[in-house]
């Protein structure tokens, strides 16, 4: 019996020592270091699936993008802006989606920003030990023109969302070449603006060779539960090119939705989908069919989709039923979080183990929208960052 060796693989496996965390409490930055108690809990290669580009941009950013365009924020510093993007306390997710309000006006509409934007994004998912993420974003939010209405009190300019597409595509990629990890997108319908969704698809139709791997459905789930016909429509045509699909379901939105996603928008994973729970019959069926369940522990806690008390978390019954689920940031520019905060959530309050981020992440690379092939390769990769590696009788 020989094992194969493998080359070890670049870019992974270099353990990601110390990592940028924001004190929850003051707003500011400080440098955590392996004796932090457990905030590099699981410091070996992840697969993150679901994050908004959006709701993941630096806070200095939005501050020299304001400055050069001359917008006037309420404050000039850092902190001063953590704090008020922020949210600190458990509250609603129609509060929490009024945050992009803070500072969407900046970036939306600036190509030198959104470019910027997803390159670093890259760099801050490669601190992490992340080396395969998949972003979202809605191109129509960072567009003034050729959008109706044109988001964010903006005034019409020259840039439509098939561009933002392509400036987000070449940032992702410029950032994959200097992090050396891998960045997929995906485009995001919103709840509220069904006469956006065609365009959606047609985005991901066309930039599928260009980095984009999938069609999203997000927004304020409490305020429109059921999904228009505009929506319905795009899921169809996306699901008649091959494009993957996934939603935001069963957040703070009932079981129903969450079926719905699944029976009428062919939903391949479900963002979020705590409250899935709540129909015991949908749940043993959907697991039995191995859905993949995108989950983000913190986020869940302050937009008030589940009890803040993380012990009676819905993730918990997840993992105990070995369900097919990843570990997710969702918005850390508004959850003044990072990934490692997500990991360290869960370790110290619901008894995650090094096996279990192993075997979820493993999960994730399955569930993940790359071909099959580029699969297979992340799998082997995590396998042999795991310790897992394959062998092979001759
Ligand atoms: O947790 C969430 N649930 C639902 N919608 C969200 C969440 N986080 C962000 N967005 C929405 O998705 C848009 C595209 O990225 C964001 O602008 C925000 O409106």
């Amino acid at each position: 019996m020989h094992i194969i060796a493998r080359r070890a693989a670049t870019g992974i496996g270099s353990p990601v020592l110390t990592s940028l965390c924001t004190s929850r409490l003051t707003g500011t930055r400080r440098l955590y270091t392996m004796a932090d108690s457990d905030h590099t809990v699981f410091n070996k290669p992840k697969v993150e699936l679901h994050v908004h580009l959006d709701g993941a941009i630096r806070v200095q950013t939005i501050l020299d993008v304001a400055k050069r365009r001359g917008i006037t924020l309420p404050t000039d510093t850092e902190e001063e802006l953590t704090q008020k993007i922020a949210l600190e306390k458990p509250s609603t997710l129609t509060a929490f989606l009024e945050k992009f309000n803070e500072y969407m006006h900046v970036v939306a509409g600036d190509r030198e920003a959104i470019k910027r934007i997803a390159y670093e994004f890259v760099e801050d998912k490669a601190k992490e030990g992340v080396i395969y993420v998949e972003v979202r974003y809605s191109p129509h939010f960072l567009a003034n023109t050729q959008v109706e209405p044109i988001p964010w009190n903006q005034t019409e300019g020259n840039l439509s969302p098939d561009e933002v597409v392509h400036l987000v595509n070449e940032g992702l990629s410029e950032g994959e070449r200097a992090f050396n990890i891998k960045a997929r997108s995906i485009l995001c319908c919103m709840r509220h603006m069904p006469s956006w969704s065609m365009d959606v698809v047609e985005l991901c139709k066309k930039y599928r060779h260009e980095g984009v791997v999938a069609i999203d459905l997000a927004g304020d789930e409490s305020l429109n539960c059921l999904a228009n016909p505009g929506h319905r429509r795009a899921y169809e045509e996306a699901e008649r090119c091959g494009i993957h699909r996934t939603v935001h379901a069963g957040e703070v939105g009932p079981a129903s939705v969450v079926k719905e996603a699944v029976e009428v928008l062919k939903a391949e994973r479900i963002g979020h989908g705590y409250r899935t729970l709540e129909d015991e019959g949908l749940y043993r069926k959907l697991l039995a069919q191995n859905m993949h369940f995108e989950v983000c522990p913190v986020s869940s806690k302050l937009t008030g989709a589940c009890d803040p008390d993380f012990t009676k978390h819905p993730i918990i019954t997840f993992m105990k039923d070995k369900a097919n689920y990843s570990l997710n940031t969702d918005d850390p520019l508004i959850l003044n979080s990072n990934l490692h905060l997500d990991y360290s959530t869960v370790h110290r309050y619901m008894g995650f183990t090094e096996e279990e981020f192993k075997r979820l992440n493993i999960c994730s690379a399955e569930s993940c929208f790359l071909p099959d092939e580029e699969k297979k390769e992340l799998l082997d990769r995590l396998y042999e960052a795991y310790g897992m590696m394959t062998s092979t009788a001759f």
